[in-house]
């Protein structure tokens, strides 16, 4: 067997590790991965959004003894981010989820296990915890099957997971051209072990037709006191982008919500998850925990995020990115890059903690006239 080329390039950026990743994956797999959907709108948007925003620094302020945790699910994250539930992990590294369940521990951070995992929830909870302190949460859909759906939440409560994220936002997969076009399917070998699916009943259907065949459209808000009378695990909903949804959420007893589009992938030309973050999180008014997700790809958007209400960031394609690179170690250096660069972000804006971080840091970019203030 050849020996793999040495990592030659350096690395400094998650746009680096995008680059890269996508050199090496296959065509059919690195658009699957990257794409949005329809028009790929939303999916830009997520990350250009950002940039209408300007980080406002408070000079001469001492920061040294700088502290980037927070707290989540009873014990402290080294810093504000988590990386978001992602099916189909073996497919950029074939120890895909057991991978990014290591760098995460590693790296002191929590991480959502998609029900569409190439691993058992068994596997992946066991590969981070001998590594390290690591909270996993579950991301379940409403499925057509209940019963399979009570096993899966069964089979997480006995993991150790802390919560369910249902995602909410997935009635039916978003407008997939790449997919369609590419006859998009997972390669051989690769099974779902929490849907109880076999690589060969993967292969019989195509993607779209999968999902639908395991996952409902009758979905509603009935689910919630469903899931809260048959489980004890916390209960979030995401994929939320209006005030509306996030008081609806608050009335049905949730403890969080993520205000995200799901990475664009779903509805496209919904807005960047930083544009509807500002209302959902005055909405909340402090009685549900507001997370985010979509486009998060520097420290500054981590530190934009918080500063317009969100309590932690989570992030998607950057761990697929770095399982690509590297496996483990890339998933390690993508979290690396993202909490060094949160770090000086802080220190350049004056800083200390999480908790200093508010609007008065953040300016709006006006195309005809100064800054504005928030
Ligand atoms: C390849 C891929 C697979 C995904 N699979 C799931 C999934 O199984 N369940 C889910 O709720 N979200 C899924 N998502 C959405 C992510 O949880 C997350 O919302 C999104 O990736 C965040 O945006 P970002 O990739 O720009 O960071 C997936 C995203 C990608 C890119
Ligand atoms: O592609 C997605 O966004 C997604 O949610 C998904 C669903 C099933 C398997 C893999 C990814």
């Amino acid at each position: 067997m050849e020996t793999p080329p040495p990592l030659a390039e350096k690395i400094l950026s998650i746009s680096d590790l995008e680059r890269s990743a996508s050199k090496t994956l296959p065509a059919a797999t690195k658009d699957f991965y990257n794409s949005g959907a329809t028009g790929q709108v939303t999916v830009r948007e997520n990350s250009s959004a950002f940039q209408k925003y300007r980080l406002l620094p408070r000079v001469l302020k001492d920061v040294s003894g700088i502290n980037t945790k927070i707290s989540l699910f009873d014990r402290e994250i080294e810093f504000p981010l988590s990386v978001s539930p992602a099916g189909i992990q073996a497919m950029a590294h074939p120890q895909g989820e057991l991978a990014t369940s290591r760098a995460c521990a590693r790296m002191g951070v929590n991480m959502g296990v998609s029900s569409f995992a190439n691993h058992s929830v068994e596997q992946i909870t066991a590969a981070g915890t001998e590594v390290g302190p690591i909270d996993h949460v579950m991301q379940l859909y409403t499925m057509t099957d209940r019963d399979k759906q009570v096993r899966i939440i069964r089979r997480a409560e006995a993991a150790g997971c802390k919560a369910i994220f249902l995602t909410a936002d997935s009635p039916v997969l978003g407008v997939r051209y790449n997919e369609w076009r590419n006859g998009f399917q997972p390669p051989d070998g690769i099974s779902y072990p929490m849907l109880e699916r076999s690589s060969e009943d993967i292969r019989k259907q195509s993607h779209d037709d999968g999902f639908s065949s395991l996952n409902s459209d009758s979905h509603s808000w009935a689910e919630v006191p469903w899931l809260r009378s048959i489980t004890k695990m916390q209960i979030w909903i995401k994929g939320v982008l209006t005030p509306e949804d996030v008081e609806t959420a608050i009335e049905y007893g949730c403890d969080g919500v993520i205000i995200s589009n799901h990475g664009g992938r779903q509805l496209d030309e919904t807005p960047a998850t930083i544009d509807a973050l500002p209302a959902c999180a005055k909405a909340a008014r402090g009685r549900i925990r507001i997370h985010i997700d979509g486009g998060i790809r520097t420290g500054s958007d981590i530190f934009k995020a918080l500063a317009l209400g969100a309590e932690c960031c989570w992030v998607g394609r950057p761990m697929l990115w770095g399982l690509a690179y590297d496996g483990e170690a890339g998933v390690q250096l993508m979290l690396e890059i993202l909490k060094q660069d949160f770090k000086r972000c802080m220190q350049l804006t004056g800083c200390k903690s999480v908790s200093e971080i508010s609007t008065a840091s953040l300016g709006l970019v006006c195309t005809n006239g100064p800054l504005a203030r928030l």
